[in-house]
């Protein structure tokens, strides 16, 4: 350390000595060199008054103070939290005192009879060892605050941060990754579960953030909008997209992962606070799903006939599975025909089964689907295509509970529960006589409606990332996430084969997509055209008159305030222009967060 640094101005020092000479010595030497303010006290007392009013970088004590200590001033100085550096000033015989003070937290001690240099050496060795001890205390109290700041940051976040070291350990993880990790929204177990290795956490974001770790770990470079699926105890699924990158200190060491994980899942508009996002194989939380649900969940317990419509791809399948599967006859077969896929002697034998000889190329006895499915159900798709001749056979199978298998005299009685699905509209084929009347009503005690995807294009970004996620897994792609106008082309298109067509375009987008997001050039022309020829969307969307002058990729929002102006603040103009209804349009608003005031701002001037 530099002498000239000690010997600048507001060096305060004491000088306790009961000898007068050697106070006068001392503070001259001292003073000569530029330290000062200097302060002497004679006595034990005076010494520790002048302690106690005035602050000092150095205090120097001599050991023996007419009757007192120098070890007790020390004890004192140390008692009234000062922390300057000590020098004992001691005699011969006094040495062991000194070393003693020493032992005690005094900085040094030096022997009498001290000369100028001495003085000074011990002086400029406890000054800049001082001067060390506060930088290192700054240093610390500085590290102390931010780290105090980090910790505000990381906890107050509402996204997930888990920093991992080289081994997998977790370092750090704030309330929300635990929250997540654990599966649980309560605070209070969080402690007791937590542990610190990250392959402990085996529910989908463990998982994933073990993926991602390892991946940077391996090539130490960033993986990013990583999407899983993360089902939460109460069966609802939130898409959590992961970022993960090579934590690195100022010197390039390599000191493991940060992962930051936010909660992406849109919320789906009509959407209520108890509602389900995921039921058995549906994904979707719109109102009109959470009826479908609960109809399902209401009817299933009941073994009442269901009939399901709705178009083709709407999930009308899945629909009789989750029945079954409410129903007590789950453990029980669940048999499916489809009835458009076979001509009708064959459906009639598939169904009812045949006895060997009972027809040419019958060589022998047939169990039909019906006897297979004994105390189990029978699901009938496509039941809107069978003939007048098996709409009879089924008929009395559902009056009787029995039926003859063709070729046989004796009729068999079965306990099944009959589900039947169609994609044709029954009431006209019930008008035009096609469809037997008192059938359709036999099939239809309750109705299973499915709406199609077109009118419910809220629920189409939760079905993307459900699909990608599938898809993602089966075809072992790193596929990350999809664009905002990919996305926005989604949600414009008609889907006239419904979740199906859905399903399958997600698909193709993953097995031609070789980077880690889905963009546009991903899809079918028809699909890319879109946003930029929004005519081709379905007729539940914007009318022609509000679309006219939309730009390209035009998002909800834009559309909406587009809209709003154009309707001049009038809601319920603009609800009709949009083609949907004004409670609609409220909550539409709401949720992408148009104020309402944003209505009453001027019309475009180009708006007639
Ligand atoms: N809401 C949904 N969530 C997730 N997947 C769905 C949903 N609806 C349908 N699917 C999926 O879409 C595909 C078609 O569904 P499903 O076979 O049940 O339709 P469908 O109405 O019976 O069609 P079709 O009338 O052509 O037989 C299936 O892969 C199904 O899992």
């Amino acid at each position: 350390m530099d002498d000239q640094t000690h010997q600048e101005k507001d060096t305060r020092i004491l000088i306790v000595d009961d000898e007068a000479s050697i106070r006068l010595t001392f503070e001259m030497f001292l003073a000569r060199e530029g330290y000062g303010p200097i302060t002497t006290a004679a006595t034990f007392s005076e010494a520790i008054e002048v302690i106690n009013s005035n602050t000092f970088d150095l205090i120097i004590s001599d050991i023996v103070l007419e009757g007192e200590r120098g070890t007790d001033l020390l004890r004192k100085i140390r008692e009234a939290g000062i922390e300057c550096p000590v020098v004992m000033v001691t005699g011969f015989p006094n040495l062991d005192s000194a070393a003693e003070a020493v032992r005690h937290g005094a900085f040094d001690y030096i022997s009498k009879p001290v000369n100028k240099e001495t003085l000074l050496r011990f002086v400029r060795q406890a000054l800049s060892h001082w001067q060390l001890e506060q930088e290192k205390k700054n240093l610390l109290q500085e590290n102390e605050k931010f780290k105090r700041y980090l910790e505000a940051i990381f906890s107050s976040v509402r996204d997930a941060i888990i920093t991992i070291d080289n081994d997998m350990n977790i370092v750090q993880l704030n309330d929300t990754a635990k929250r997540w990790l654990l599966f649980s929204d309560s605070a209070d177990d969080i402690n007791l579960r937590t542990s610190n290795r990250l392959d402990s956490y085996k529910n989908e974001m463990g998982k994933a953030c073990l993926q991602d770790a390892k991946q940077v770990l391996a090539n130490k470079i960033e993986v990013r909008e990583h999407q899983v699926e993360c089902r939460k105890p109460d069966g609802n699924i939130r898409i959590i997209s992961l970022n993960a990158a090579p934590l690195e200190d100022g010197q390039d060491e390599f000191n493991g992962v940060v992962i930051v994980a936010r909660d992406i899942t849109l919320p789906e508009p009509e959407t209520g606070p108890h509602t389900r996002n995921k039921f058995h194989g549906y994904v979707g939380s719109s109102q009109v799903m959470q009826q479908v649900y609960n109809l399902i969940e209401n009817v299933g317990k009941v073994d009442t006939a269901v009939l399901i419509t709705g178009e083709s791809g709407t999930g009308k399948e899945l629909a009789a599975e989750a029945l079954h599967a409410e129903s007590t006859r789950r453990d029980m077969p669940l048999v499916k025909v489809d009835c458009a896929a076979m001509p009708e002697e064959l459906l009639e034998s598939e169904l009812f089964g045949h006895i060997k000889g009972a027809f040419t190329g019958a060589e022998k006895n047939r169990e039909g689907r019906l006897l297979q499915a004994h105390n189990g159900t029978l699901f009938l798709d496509e039941i809107g295509d069978v003939s007048p001749r098996m709409q009879l056979r089924l008929l009395r199978f559902l009056q009787e509970k029995t039926f003859t298998p063709v070729g046989q005299d004796n009729p068999i009685e079965v306990d099944v529960r009959i589900i039947a699905a169609t994609n044709v509209n029954f009431t006209e084929k019930v008008k035009d006589g096609s469809f037997r009347e008192d059938l359709y009503y036999r099939l239809k005690v309750v109705e299973i409606k499915l709406p199609p995807l077109r009118d419910r294009k809220g629920g189409i970004p939760i079905l993307v990332h459900h699909f990608l996620s599938m898809f993602r897994e089966k075809l072992k792609r790193n596929i990350h996430g999809i664009s905002d106008q990919a996305m926005d082309a989604l949600t414009k298109y008609s889907w006239p084969g419904n979740v199906r067509e859905l399903r399958h375009v997600i698909e193709r987008a993953c097995v031609l997509c070789e980077g880690p997001t889905i963009s546009l050039e991903h899809f079918a022309e028809e699909i890319q055209r879109q946003p930029l020829h929004p005519q081709q969307t379905p007729p539940t969307s914007l009318p022609q008159e509000g679309r006219a002058a939309l730009p390209p990729y035009i998002s909800e929002r834009d559309e909406i305030i587009d809209i709003l102006k154009r309707a001049r603040g009038n809601k319920s103009k603009a609800a009709r222009m949009l083609n949907i209804d004004r409670s609609t349009l409220y909550r539409k608003m709401q949720r992408i967060g148009i104020a309402k005031d944003i209505a009453k701002a001027p019309a475009p001037k180009n708006t007639p």
